[in-house]
Order: C-alpha cells, then structure tokens, then sequence
C-alpha cells in the first residue's frame, strides 16, 4: 500500500518511523510518504493560509497549493481521505475497507479548515473521503492521521503475526472485546476468573463471547442495537 501524507507538520509523522508502522515500511508492506504542503506556494512567505470570506474567526486553508499538491501525488488509483469534525466516523470497517486500497492521500487540515472548493475539485478526480474521529476539534487532521493509520496499517497482511491478529475478531464483528488477563494468578486478593484457567477452550470461548455481549450492551447500546440479530441466534445458540 502506497500512503501520501500532506501536512503543514510534516515533523508530526516521526512517531510513523516507530513500532510496527516502522517494521511495516522497512518490509514493504506500507510504502509512506510525508510532504510538506508549503513545498506547493509560490509566494516568499509560503502562504497557505487567509481569511475568512463571510467573516469570522481564524483562518481558511487557500486551494491553490492544495491542488498542486494533489497535482503532484495523485495517481489513478488514489483515494483522498480527509480527516474532520464534520466527516463520517470513522470505524474499524472504515480502517478494513481504506487498507484494502492501493493508495490514500491524506490532508491535514488546520486553522478554522480547508477551502471547500478543494474538496470539490479533487472529487472530480477521486473518491474523497471525509472522516472523523469523534465528536470533537483538534488543532490538525494530524494526530487524526496517525490513529487512521495506526488501525490501516495493524490490518495489513503480514504485520501482525496470526496471534495477534484474532483480538480484533470481536470488534471486527461489532462486539467489545471480552476482559483480559495475565500472571499472576492472584494478584492484590484478586484472582483470575477460574474458567480463563480451566484449559476448556469450549467453555473459555462461551465465557469471552457472553463477556463481550454483556459489555456490549451495557457500555455501548448503539453497538449492541446495530448487533446482527442472525449472529447473535447462530454464535450464541453454539456457545
Ligand atoms: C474539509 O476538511 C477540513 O477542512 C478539515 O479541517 C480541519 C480543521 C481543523 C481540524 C481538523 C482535524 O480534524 C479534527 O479536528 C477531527 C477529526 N475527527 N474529529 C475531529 C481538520
């Protein structure tokens, strides 16, 4: 997978060299690139931004050296994804469907937002997706990138070993996950529940998936509500 990033801080993306992101790059599995958005101003203080048409607080993002940008990283292929306040939220299908991809572009936002017209011009080329990540501002779509593609790229073939790879089984079904534990057995006068201990893998999966089914829906009723009924009959009837 190719990965553009254009951003006004470029320098937000070293946590990318880390960790599995890092491994990620030095296999080839993730191919990224981070640009620096004044790399595409003409002017001698490298403007990106100005004021508000209609007025208000803050500054807008000007469209010229967004589509040069894009101009210049775009490929037949890509996809423009968008981090924002006022994008689709963004799910663990959402990270499935963009690591299936073969290249994204994301742009960073900052100030008070992008000219809309750029979003408008690019979607004359490529799907354009706006994402957000909760119902909440941050300075920059940047740490917003970060977490896009920290939940991308753990999705990639051969990034995670197969170990690891079941833990998302129950989100990725659109459960929470049940409750985890680890040596020692007893710990502060709290033991681990017995059945985690038993060696029944029968009896320790029913345990995992009642756990995640309660925690569901106790803490995330809209998650239980959008539950396939089907699945529940079919899993539960088995467990
Ligand atoms: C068309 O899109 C834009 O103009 C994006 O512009 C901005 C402006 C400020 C901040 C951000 C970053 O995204 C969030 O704050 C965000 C994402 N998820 N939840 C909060 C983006």
């Amino acid at each position: 997978m190719r990965v553009d990033i254009v951003s006004i801080f470029p320098d937000y993306f070293a946590p990318l060299d880390l960790s599995l992101i890092g491994k990620a790059r030095g296999s080839g599995l993730l191919d990224l690139a981070v640009h620096d958005l004044r790399t595409w101003t003409s002017d001698v203080h490298r403007t990106v931004d100005d004021s508000p048409y209609g007025g208000g607080p803050g500054m807008v993002m000007r469209p010229e050296p967004w589509a040069a940008a894009f101009d210049a990283v775009a490929r037949p292929e890509s996809v423009l994804v968008v981090p924002s306040p006022v994008g689709k939220p963004f799910t663990q299908a959402a990270a499935h469907e963009l690591a299936a991809l073969p290249h994204l572009i994301f742009a960073c936002g900052r100030y008070e937002g992008i000219d809309q017209r750029v979003l408008e011009d690019a979607a004359d080329r490529m799907p354009v997706r706006e994402v957000s990540l909760g119902d909440y501002v941050l300075f920059g779509g940047e740490v917003a990138v970060i977490v896009i593609m920290e939940a991308i790229t753990r999705l990639l073939p051969g990034v995670l070993g197969n170990a690891d790879s079941l833990t998302e089984e129950s989100h990725a079904a659109g459960l929470l996950e049940a409750p985890v534990y680890t040596k020692p057995a007893v710990w502060r006068d709290r033991a681990v529940p017995e059945v985690l201990r038993s060696g029944d893998h029968g009896r320790i999966a029913r345990w995992r998936r009642t756990e995640s089914l309660v925690r569901t829906a106790t803490r995330r009723p809209d998650m239980f509500a959008a539950y396939p009924g089907e699945q529940l009959d079919k899993k539960d009837r088995a467990a």
